[in-house]
Order: structure tokens, then C-alpha cells, then sequence
């Protein structure tokens, strides 16, 4: 038997759309396999009432199903399903560390990145590896095309999550088709910002380098509140603020000393706006870890 615990991730953080991802220390999935005959999933945990246990439909089947590693496979949710924090990104990263252990396979955290990926396109048709990428390897990550760049960072977060569904299809369906120049150049500043900040663990560079003008306006349409928890959480001494992955969850790097209090202004604008919400004091930390 082999056990993983697997972080929530952030896959974006604003000018990195489909291409920077951080793992995050809290919320983590907890992944159990067993070696069997034949692929079996058990569920439980948060949302896990939404998630199917056929393993043609659940992320892990599609990793168990790559590694060629049949197994009774039972999974412990505590990133919330369709929740901007890479929910199924942690049962499939969980899901290929724990298989790849059981089997004795020797793949690398490298190599088990497309692997894992094969999990994500099973719920979007992509495998995309943004969020799998940073699940895998922890720290800051660049997924571009084919190849992950990884470096570690201990950024200080709040990562606040509305009662509110958002799936990724129609985060995805509002991202315009094109931008200007203007922002492509405003894009590339940031993301170039961000990325410094990252390798300096300075936050308020981080903070600054999320500032994002065609992706993020349009998924914050999508989320009840956003502009008066952005202005919360910013008065509350958060360095920036930007949507998680699709949303709903909203991300705001901070220093360590004032992270508690940006997590409470961003509740309190929540609960304003007629949204519960739950706040996670967070930092970016490591990747899936067996134990
Ligand atoms: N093991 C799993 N864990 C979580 N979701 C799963 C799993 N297997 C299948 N799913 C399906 O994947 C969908 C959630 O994944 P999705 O990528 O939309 O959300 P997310 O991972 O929280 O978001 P994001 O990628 O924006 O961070 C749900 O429809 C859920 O039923
Ligand atoms: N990068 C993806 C993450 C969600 O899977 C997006 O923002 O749509």
C-alpha cells in the first residue's frame, strides 16, 4: 500500500493563462492505492458526492491506466471539486506518485508529468499540465508546450473559496479570442515581473505581476463579488489579487504578517456580497509527497 498527500494548486496567477501554476501547502488531496486486479475508486471527502467512482470517468483511472498499475484506489477529497484550485490536477498528480511507487515504475516527478496530464483531459479534454505540473514538483512552474520548468519558491497566500460553481467550460468559454498589442506587452511585463518575483520569494513583485487585462475581467464576471474582494483583500495589505485557475476561487499573495487579516476582509467582502466563502492560509510550498 502506498499513501500520498497531494497540494491544491493555482494554475494561471493572472499573466501566466495556461503557462505559470504554483502548488499550495493547504488544501491537500489524500490518495491511498492498493495493488489489484483490476482499477476500483472509492470517494470521500469534500465534493466527493459530484465525483464519479468509474475509472473510465475519474482522473485517477486514466493515470492507473497509463502507468499500466491496476489498483483499488481511494481517495480522501480535500481540494473541493471545480473550485479554481486544481482539484482534479491533485488526485491525478496523488494518483501517479502513489502508482508509480506501488508498481516500483522509477519514473521521475519529470516524467510523471504527462502521465498525470492524461488524468486532466479526461475532465477537459486537454491534457494540459499546468496544474498537474506544480502538484508534481511543488514551487513555482512554467508548462510550456511539452516542457516544465520548475523552480522552489515560499510565497505567503490567501487563497479564498466562494460557495459558488464555476466550471472550467465556461471560464473557458469567456476568454476573448484575441487581444492588442497593447495588453499582449502589458501581459508579457507582468508575467516577467511575477516570474522575478517568484525566484526572489518577494511577494509584493508577485503581487504586482498578476495584474492581468483580458483573461482575468472576463472570468471575474463570473464571480459574485470579485471587484469588492479584490478591494478588500488590496486594503487588507495583500499585494495583488487574481482569479485561481477558472475560478471561483480568488488567490492574494501577502506578507506572512498580514496574512490573516487579508483572509478575514476577504470572508467579510464575500459574505457582503451575499456569498459564503472559505479562506485558506496558504503558502506555495512542495509537490506530492508520499508518507
Ligand atoms: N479525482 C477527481 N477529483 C476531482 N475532480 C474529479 C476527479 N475525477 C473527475 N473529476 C471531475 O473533474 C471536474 C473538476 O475538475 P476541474 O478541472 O473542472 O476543477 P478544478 O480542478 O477544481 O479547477 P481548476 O483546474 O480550474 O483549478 C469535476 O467535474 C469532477 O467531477
Ligand atoms: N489554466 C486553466 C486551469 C483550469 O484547468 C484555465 O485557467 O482554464
Amino acid at each position: 500500500m502506498q499513501t500520498v498527500r497531494a497540494p491544491a494548486t493555482s494554475a494561471n496567477l493572472g499573466s501566466g493563462f495556461d503557462v505559470f501554476g504554483v502548488a499550495l501547502d493547504r488544501p491537500t488531496d489524500v490518495v491511498r492505492v492498493e495493488k489489484a486486479d483490476r482499477t476500483t475508486i472509492e470517494m470521500t471527502g469534500v465534493g466527493s458526492q459530484y465525483i464519479p467512482e468509474d475509472p473510465e470517468k475519474n482522473v485517477v483511472g486514466a493515470v492507473a491506466a497509463e502507468l499500466d498499475a491496476p489498483a483499488h484506489i481511494k481517495i480522501d477529497k480535500g481540494v473541493r471539486p471545480s473550485s479554481g484550485l486544481g482539484s482534479s490536477a491533485a488526485s491525478s498528480a496523488g494518483a501517479a506518485v502513489a502508482l508509480n511507487a506501488l508498481y516500483d515504475r522509477g519514473l521521475s516527478r519529470e516524467e510523471l508529468v504527462p502521465i498525470a496530464a492524461e488524468g486532466e483531459a479526461v475532465v477537459s479534454g486537454e491534457a494540459h499540465a499546468d496544474n498537474v505540473a506544480p502538484a508534481l514538483l511543488g514551487g513555482f512552474t512554467v508548462a510550456r508546450g511539452d516542457a516544465v520548468t520548475a523552480v522552489d519558491a515560499s510565497i505567503p497566500l490567501v487563497a479564498c473559496l466562494p460557495e459558488i460553481a464555476v466550471s472550467t467550460r465556461d471560464a473557458r468559454s469567456v476568454v476573448p479570442a484575441s487581444a492588442s498589442m497593447e495588453d499582449v506587452v502589458h501581459t508579457v511585463g507582468s508575467a516577467a515581473t511575477l516570474a522575478v518575483g517568484m525566484c526572489r520569494d518577494d511577494p509584493e513583485l508577485v503581487g504586482c505581476g498578476m495584474d492581468e487585462r483580458v483573461v482575468t475581467p472576463a472570468r471575474a464576471e463570473l464571480i459574485t463579488g470579485y471587484d469588492a474582494v479584490r478591494e478588500a483583500a488590496l486594503d487588507a495589505g495583500a499585494a495583488g489579487v487574481t482569479v485561481s485557475g477558472a475560478g471561483p476561487a480568488v488567490i492574494a499573495p501577502c506578507r506572512e504578517s498580514n496574512r490573516r487579516h487579508v483572509a478575514a476582509a476577504m470572508v467579510d467582502a464575500f459574505a457582503e456580497a451575499g456569498v459564503e466563502s472559505r479562506a485558506y492560509q496558504t503558502r506555495v510550498s512542495q509537490g506530492a509527497t508520499l508518507y
